[in-house]
């Protein structure tokens, strides 16, 4: 259940009309859920409540709405960060430093340590070299950092190309073959405690066989090490679970199977394990609202062109990912469209020939399954604004990002050489 639903003839978000924040906040505009948010979150708890103590950090890059992380933080959620700006924003929320794991194959001089001042469970490395420059970091600042090391698996997500991250053609982690040797490495380097292990395979699984490879891999790994004589505290297993997207979409494991392969596979583990949950957490809990601009004729099929565009909601015109397409106030009549936006390119295509609700220049359409990897990867492309947030709880709502007009929000006067003519 994901809190959209119709009533009275009109998609609600829990008690309050679409229309509503349409009419007040204007189109395109994220909805979110939250509480869609909440069961989430505790379906997943659920799923995993056998465990010992487990450590889930909401992966923000998926939305770092600060409403939303303020919701996930209430939650007693974790974060899963890559960046300096996504610590700031976990921290902003109230996440518990000791929960924030920071990933990611770039980290900087500079953010690594602004982390370590700022404290944090773990930083998950993922290139030896990358630890070289953390042991000089936490030297500079006599601080001891605590490291885990991401293992590659070289194991086939079965996802899309562009999110799978676990095979050896992938930027991330390093080989599992080297993992000892790396791992040996780091125990020689000042300034870092080495206390754990990860692994993450990819984005929109939809099948548990490819993780459950990854993770039995880790788990010889984990014996290696300990024969080695490393004490590891955690196994991250990263995050990857896909969602449904709607009608004809592949269906994703529920998390309970997804729990109970995790204990089958890790029973003799004896370690804290970690998850990093993104899309699970928020994609069903977000729509993007739209309202049709225009309708065009077309040769075989109309043009709906609606005021989102792909600088709005980025993964049609990435991924060729499908979202399924709803009236607001659906009449009952359904229709063939190809639902575009605004933006002077074709990739600008959310839907193409897809049967719909039938609708109207005016109409009001959502976009279900919006709330990962929308919002989060707008862009103001075509000099659009960055497209406004809505949280709803229960009967209430708020405007949780204004529309930005980055043009206004980044502008600077000219330099008087250039104002200059001649
Ligand atoms: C290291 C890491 N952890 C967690 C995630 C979250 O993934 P998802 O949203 O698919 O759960 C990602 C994104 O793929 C990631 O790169
Ligand atoms: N941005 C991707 C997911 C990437 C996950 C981050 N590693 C999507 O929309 O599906």
């Amino acid at each position: 259940m994901d809190h959209f639903d119709l009533k009275n003839g009109s998609i609600h978000c829990e008690e309050v009309p679409l229309e509503l924040i349409a009419d007040e906040v204007g189109t395109p505009v994220y909805v979110y859920s939250a509480a869609t948010l909440r069961r989430h979150a505790r379906v997943l708890k659920a799923a995993l409540a056998d465990l010992d103590n487990p450590l889930i950090a909401y992966a923000v890059k998926a939305n770092p709405n600060p409403a939303v992380l303020s919701v996930l933080a209430r939650e007693g959620l974790g974060a899963d960060i890559v960046s300096i700006g996504e610590y700031r924003a976990a921290r902003a929320a109230g996440i518990d430093p000791e929960c924030i794991l920071f990933s990611g194959v770039g980290k900087t001089a500079a953010e690594m340590a602004e982390a370590i001042s700022g404290g944090l469970k773990q930083f998950n490395l993922e290139s030896v070299e990358e630890a070289h420059t953390l042991s000089i970091v936490a030297r500079s600042m006599d601080a001891i950092a605590p490291v885990a090391l991401r293992i590659n698996p070289d194991v086939e997500a079965g996802t899309h190309a562009k999110i799978t991250t676990g095979t050896s053609d992938n930027k991330f982690g390093i080989p599992a073959a080297d993992a000892l040797a790396a791992f040996r490495e780091l125990r020689g380097l000042p300034n870092l405690n080495v206390t754990g292990i990860t692994v993450h395979i990819g984005s929109q699984l939809t099948s548990l066989a490819p993780l459950q490879a990854a993770f039995e891999r880790l788990g010889a790994i984990i014996a290696e090490l300990r024969a080695d004589g490393f004490e590891l505290e955690i196994a991250d297993l990263g995050g990857g679970l896909g969602v449904p997207y709607g009608a004809g979409q592949p269906e994703p494991p529920t998390p309970e199977a997804y729990g109970d392969m995790v204990k089958r596979v890790t029973r003799d583990w004896n370690i804290r394990l970690a998850f990093e949950p993104g899309r699970l957490i928020s994609g069903n809990a977000g729509v993007l609202l739209t309202r049709v601009v225009r309708v065009k004729p077309g040769e075989t099929h109309p043009w709906l062109i609606v005021d989102a565009a792909m600088n709005d909601l980025m993964r049609p015109a990435l991924y060729d990912a499908y979202h399924h397409v709803e009236a607001v106030h659906p009449s009952g009549r359904r229709a063939t469209a190809h639902v575009v936006g605004p933006v002077c390119e074709s990739g600008d295509t959310f839907a193409m020939a897809r049967e719909m609700d039938e609708v109207a220049e005016g109409d009001l359409i959502i976009f279900r399954t919006a709330g990962a990897y929308g919002a989060a990867m707008s862009s103001g492309y075509n000099s659009r604004p960055l497209t406004p947030e809505v949280l709803v709880d229960g009967d209430r709502w708020a405007l949780v990002r204004r529309r930005l007009d980055l043009a206004d929000a980044a502008s600077l006067p000219l330099p008087e050489w250039l104002r200059s003519r001649d």
